[in-house]
């Protein structure tokens, strides 16, 4: 008898922004403890798994060459993690997974991250697992630091190494502009070289994330922009000096603040609102100081099947872990 094929998954995940990245010591297992606060954003990159004969990877889109197609692509190693998770023979595991970029690669967006979560998602769906969310996350944290957002998306609380999680009330909606810089940056390089810069002096850190969470509760742009604040910052300038003209063009544009995301390089720029977001990506599009700008909004959900059976099943909301 033939076996029936599940018809494909397709999942659409968000990139991240850290509106507040507060980092820590290092811990014994070389992580360093944060405190951040997440912001999912409307820019995306989607995953398609298909059962196959002819497993692997494809990737299309934004930065797609300097993907690797084999087992250390993060949304593999999703689907590898997952499949042990769930007992899956090898045979069972034969599956196409087509990653389409739109989040630049090493641009301190998550954009791996996010592929990975989508995996988990969407092979959840594909294999018809009843696993909830929270179990997700906890295999989704095995991957890497960032994955558990990426399920979740919204406005979140961060701590321990980032995948502990806390949903954050955030009034809709806040307008962005993202600046690409020319070459990704190396997350590890860039944690490196914030021990380099802390070793040397003591560069400005962060203060606490309370008035952020404040502030994203009311909803202004204004008071939010007065607050974005990332202890990374100093290090990715450091190793790419270009960013401050970057981060000074955006404001100059008429941005009520910017910021680099993440380990960067890309600097996400608050605007009033979105007509200003336009106004400001086409200026900063003429500066000379990035390789190409985004406007995005956020906060948006987080991985979320939109194509295929489960299309129209409600994503669930965030727990609130103890
Ligand atoms: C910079 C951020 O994007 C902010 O959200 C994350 O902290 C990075 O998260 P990620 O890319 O998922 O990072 P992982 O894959 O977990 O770790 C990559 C490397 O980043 C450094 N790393 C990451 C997270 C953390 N809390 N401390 C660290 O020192 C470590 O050198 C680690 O080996
Ligand atoms: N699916 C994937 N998409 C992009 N890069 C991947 C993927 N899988 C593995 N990688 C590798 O991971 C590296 C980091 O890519 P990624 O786009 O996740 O960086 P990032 O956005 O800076 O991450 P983060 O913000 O989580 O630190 C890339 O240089 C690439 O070699």
């Amino acid at each position: 008898m033939l076996a029936v094929v599940p018809p494909p998954v397709t999942v659409r995940v968000p990139a991240k922004i850290n509106l507040h990245l507060s980092v820590g010591d290092t811990r014994d297992d070389g992580f360093h403890e944060l405190t951040t606060i997440f912001h999912a954003l409307s820019l995306s990159d989607e995953v398609t798994i298909a059962a196959t004969e002819e497993p692997g990877i494809e990737v299309h889109g934004e930065g797609a060459k300097s993907v690797p197609t084999g087992e250390d692509n993060l949304a593999w190693r999703a689907m590898k993690a997952l499949a042990s998770y769930a007992g899956k023979s090898e045979e069972d595991t034969r599956v196409r997974l087509v990653l389409r970029k739109g989040i630049p690669v090493a641009g301190g967006l998550a954009g791996g991250s996010a592929d990975a979560a989508a995996t988990l998602v969407g092979l959840s769906a594909l294999w018809k697992l009843e696993i909830s969310r929270d179990e997700l996350a906890r295999i989704a944290a095995s991957i890497g630091s960032d994955v558990p957002f990426a399920l979740y998306g919204g406005t979140a609380l961060g701590t321990g190494r980032g995948e502990q999680l806390v949903p954050v009330l955030s009034r809709p909606v806040f307008h962005w502009v993202l600046a690409f810089d020319e070459r990704g940056l190396s997350t590890p390089k860039v944690y490196g070289e914030l021990d380099r810069l802390r070793a040397d002096g003591d560069p400005p850190r962060v203060g606490s994330h309370a008035p952020v969470v404040e502030a994203l509760a009311s909803g202004d742009p204004r008071q939010l922009a007065l607050l974005l604040g990332n202890d990374l910052q100093a290090a990715a300038v450091s190793l790419r000096p270009g960013l401050r003209r970057t981060l000074r063009a955006g404001v100059n544009a008429g941005a009520l603040a910017g910021t680099v995301s993440g380990s960067g390089p890309t600097c996400a720029f608050l605007c009033e609102g979105a007509e200003s977001a336009l106004e400001v990506a086409a200026e900063l599009a003429g500066a000379g100081v990035c390789r190409t700008v985004r406007v995005a909004h956020g906060p948006v959900p987080g991985a979320k099947v939109v194509g295929g059976e489960d299309a129209n099943r409600p994503t669930p909301p965030p727990q609130v872990h103890a």
